[in-house]
């Protein structure tokens, strides 16, 4: 699945890999390539270009941990600018305790196909689904949906040719209520173009059954010429959601990509086999891992999320306090042991600094020395004599040692920041700041 797309994107992000610092060149290169790998995937030029703004503001706007380099930080940025192209959260049609649902599309998107993996996947949840064969014109296309509704012990209704709506509407009905049938899946008729006359008979058909769900299957293989058709559809007959078919084949990418964003609606499932077992709900997270060649991506970005490091844009070294300090402590402490977190990406072999975690037990202990300060201490360590830190140290229930360590690390921080801010532009910290 988007094999190319993929390749592309991860060496764009790879180049980055190995270096402790990027600069801001680096960046703009990397973006420059991924800009260049999603038009290749054939994903809407506007589409790409906001995927790029969105990851470049967002790479800008967070927080760079010392365990995380740029690399990934950019990672786990493009993956979730990928999820939430492809949709964000995984949305499914609603099931009501009686459904009608269309299924719509051009001739050989898959849409007769689409229906029986409908008919089999909520047979398989406890429905009983009626497949209805609307195409009042092709008796071949009602053949085929017969033949399918076999396979996957699913009845089927056949319309007559030319049959009338409102016969059509009589007719569904009875055999649901004879038949006690909740999800009536109709595979309406599909031409190999949009036309005018195939319009008029969805809209009327529409309005005879009163579907719930206006599913349009889209064949993933016809790239952004789907969503063209996506459009017509949705204009003339009013689409409620999604189906990317031929997911499993060689499609570049640029239809899923850009679908949610040209057309506004979710993809609630994706085709992935001709059989009928291949259809699959759609789940953006899981696919933007797969895209980045790493399911495991989801949970990085999930736990540096979590831990709310990018809430707050780093301060100056000047300006940082033992306060912020401490909370800096508090976020490598919320995003648990780093070695599991680095586990978690594929090729960081990174040995890691030694005692880089922070255990309940001593955080506790930092914090304590850090609240028994007086304001002014917290801001400025330096005024700390002798006699005060012996005050700190009774006060926290800690030792002067303990005080000293805390203050010397502090100290360390600020003159590392101090050197990385000297080079500000090219340097880690001045890199990822707005
Ligand atoms: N590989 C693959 N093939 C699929 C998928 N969905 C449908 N197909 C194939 O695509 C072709 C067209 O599918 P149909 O279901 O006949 O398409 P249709 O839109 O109903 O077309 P008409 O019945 O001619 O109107 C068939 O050969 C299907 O087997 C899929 O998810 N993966």
């Amino acid at each position: 699945m988007f094999q190319q797309l993929a390749a592309r994107l991860q060496e764009a992000i790879d180049r980055l890999r190995g270096r402790g610092r990027i600069t801001e060149e680096d960046l703009k290169g990397t973006l420059r390539e991924i800009r260049r790998a999603l038009i290749e995937a054939d994903v809407n030029l506007e589409v790409a270009r906001a995927f790029v703004e969105e990851v470049r503001e967002r790479a800008l706007g967070r927080k760079v941990l010392e365990s995380l380099t740029p690399a990934e930080v950019v990672l786990a940025t493009v993956y979730e600018a990928l999820k939430e192209a492809l949709g964000g959260e995984p949305k499914h049609p609603q099931l009501k305790d009686r459904n009608v649902w269309f299924l719509v599309g051009l001739q050989g998107s898959g849409k007769t196909t689409t229906a029986a993996k409908l008919a089999l996947y909520y047979k398989g949840k406890g429905r009983r689904p009626l497949l209805v064969a609307a195409d009042t014109q092709r008796p071949a296309a009602r053949e085929q949906l017969r033949v399918l509704g076999e396979k996957v012990g699913v009845p089927v209704l056949e319309v007559q040719d030319g049959e009338s709506p409102e016969s059509i509407r009589r007719r569904v009905e009875e055999r649901a209520r004879l038949e006690v049938r909740d999800l009536v899946l109709v595979d309406t008729a599909g031409r190999l173009q949009i036309d005018e006359r195939l319009m008029e008979e969805l809209v009327r058909l529409k309005a005879a059954l009163r579907p719930d769900e206006v599913l349009l299957v889209l064949d993933a293989m016809t790239g952004q010429e789907a969503l063209s058709v996506a459009q017509a559809f949705d204009e003339r007959v009013g689409v409620t959601g999604l189906v990317l078919t031929k997911l499993d084949g060689d499609a570049r990418g640029g239809a899923a990509l850009s679908a949610r964003r040209v057309t506004g609606k979710p993809i609630y499932f994706a085709g992935v086999s001709e059989r009928p077992e291949g259809l699959e709900p759609f789940y953006p997270d899981r696919l933007a891992g797969r895209i980045l060649g790493m399911g495991d991506v989801a949970t990085l970005a999930e736990k540096v999320r979590q831990a709310g490091l990018e809430a707050e844009a780093p301060k100056s070294a000047k300006e940082l306090t033992l306060e912020d300090f401490l909370k800096q402590m508090q976020n490598l402490k919320r995003l648990g042991s780093f070695s599991e977190l680095l586990k978690l990406l594929p090729g960081v072999g990174r040995a890691l600094p030694q005692g880089f975690q922070v255990d309940e037990r001593a955080f506790k202990r930092l914090e304590a020395i850090v609240l028994s300060m007086t304001p002014e201490e917290r801001k400025d360590p330096r005024i700390l004599n002798a006699s005060r830190r012996r005050r700190i140290a009774k006060g926290s229930g800690t030792t002067v040692q303990e005080v000293n360590r805390l203050v010397k690390a502090f100290e360390e921080t600020k003159a590392l920041m101090k050197s990385l801010e000297r080079r500000k532009g090219r340097g880690l910290m001045g890199m990822f700041r707005r």
